[in-house]
């Protein structure tokens, strides 16, 4: 718990005013289902999906609480979640947000790299790799609409969509702060 005070200090500051487009919850997307499945993993409960399909865009909301830490599974519905809007031709934009309080993403989850096998370390690394080049490459506009704190995994994730929109307010940080953690991402 000190490391992470540590880190919520050590965050850097980011002030832009959030005005998140308002989704007029349009059609929602079915549970992605066949990724999951490959992976073992459950369906997605994590994500609330709003596409308006009148202006093609998306609204991802990010809802795996406490503090949507990116699990395998949450990355896995990520991408899923990507694939699907990408397949849609009328979809053209995707906002992703948060619907926890306060916090955005707090980045990758730590329990998934805590005891865990060096096989699952591997397919836990391989769904980070995968969720930031599904999202860089994307064809779609991407936005991190980032309303609440993102360090780590929270900020690549941010970082690899196309616009940032931060709340602005001083007590959200967001930064690569994971070497404090004694964190090296592995090369992709
Ligand atoms: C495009 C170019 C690409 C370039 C490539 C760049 C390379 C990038 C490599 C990225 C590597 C990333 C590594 C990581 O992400 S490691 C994780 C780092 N994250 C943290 O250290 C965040 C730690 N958490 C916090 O600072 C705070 O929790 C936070 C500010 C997010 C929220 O604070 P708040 O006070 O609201 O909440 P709590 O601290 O009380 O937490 C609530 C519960 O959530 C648990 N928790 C928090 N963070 C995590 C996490 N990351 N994983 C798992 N669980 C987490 C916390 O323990 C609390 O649980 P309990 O209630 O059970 O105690």
């Amino acid at each position: 718990m000190a490391l992470r005070a540590a880190l919520r200090k050590s965050c850097a500051l980011t002030g832009l005013f959030c005005q998140l487009s308002s989704s007029r919850h349009g059609r929602v997307c079915a549970s992605p289902v066949l990724v999951a499945q490959q992976r073992n993993s459950s369906t997605a409960q994590n994500i609330k999906l709003d596409f308006d399909q009148s202006t093609g865009v998306a609204v991802m909301h990010m809802q795996c609480p406490p503090v949507n830490a990116l699990s395998l599974e949450f990355l896995t519905e990520i991408c899923i979640t990507v694939e699907k809007l990408e397949m849609d031709k009328s979809c053209r934009g995707l906002i992703i947000t948060s619907s926890q309080p306060k916090v955005f993403s707090a980045g990758l989850d730590l329990l998934e790299m805590y005891e865990t096998s060096t096989e699952h370390r591997g397919e836990f690394w391989r769904a980070v790799q995968e969720m930031w080049l599904k999202l860089y490459s994307s064809k779609l506009v991407t936005i991190a609409a980032i309303n609440g704190s993102s360090p780590a995994g929270g900020c690549l994730m941010a970082m690899t969509c196309d616009y940032r929109i931060m709340a602005d307010n001083p007590r959200y940080g967001i930064g690569l702060n994971e070497t404090q953690l004694g964190m090296v991402a592995p090369f992709w």
